[in-house]
C-alpha cells in the first residue's frame, strides 16, 4: 500500500467516512495522485454520450475503443501528435495502433484497472481534435 493509499485509508478512519467518498474527495484534491473508477451514475452521464458518438465498450475490459479514419497519413499522424501532447499534459496515455490513415484508440486507466474521469476527459479531447482535422 503506497503512501498515498495509506493516507487515504488513515483519513477514512479518522473522519469515520467510508473509504470511497473520502478517497474520491482526496482524488479530486490530488487528481493526479489517485485515479478512481467511475461510479455507475458517472458512467451513465459521461460514458454514454461517448458511446453515442462512436466509442464502444471493449469486451472483457473496463475500457472504451474508437477507430478514426482520415483522408491520409498526415491527418492521422496529426491527431496522434495532438493527442500525444495532451496525454503528456494529463499524464494519461492511450493504447493505440496506426496504419496509414487509420488510428485505433483504446482508453482505460491502468492505475485503477478501469475507466476513470481521465479517460472521459481524454476521449472528449480526442473527438474534438479529430473533428478539427477532418
Ligand atoms: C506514473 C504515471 O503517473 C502513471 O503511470 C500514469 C501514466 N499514464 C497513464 N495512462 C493511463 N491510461 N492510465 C494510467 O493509470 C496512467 N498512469
Amino acid at each position: 500500500m503506497n503512501l498515498t493509499r495509506t493516507f487515504v485509508f488513515a483519513g477514512s478512519i479518522i473522519f469515520r467516512s467510508s473509504y470511497i467518498p473520502f478517497s474520491r474527495a482526496y482524488a479530486k484534491m490530488t487528481s493526479d495522485a489517485v485515479r478512481v473508477k467511475l461510479t455507475e451514475a458517472e458512467r451513465d452521464s459521461k460514458i454514454r454520450p461517448l458511446l453515442e458518438n462512436g466509442w464502444k465498450m471493449v469486451e472483457g475490459r473496463d475500457a472504451i475503443f474508437k477507430q478514426f479514419l482520415f483522408k491520409n497519413f498526415n491527418q492521422a499522424f496529426g491527431l496522434m501528435t495532438n493527442v500525444a501532447l495532451q496525454a503528456e499534459k494529463m499524464d494519461h496515455h492511450p493504447e493505440w495502433f496506426n496504419v496509414y490513415n487509420k488510428v485505433d484508440i483504446t482508453l482505460s486507466t491502468h492505475d485503477c484497472g478501469g475507466l476513470s474521469e481521465k479517460d472521459v476527459r481524454l476521449a472528449n479531447f480526442i473527438d474534438s481534435a479529430a473533428q478539427k482535422l477532418s
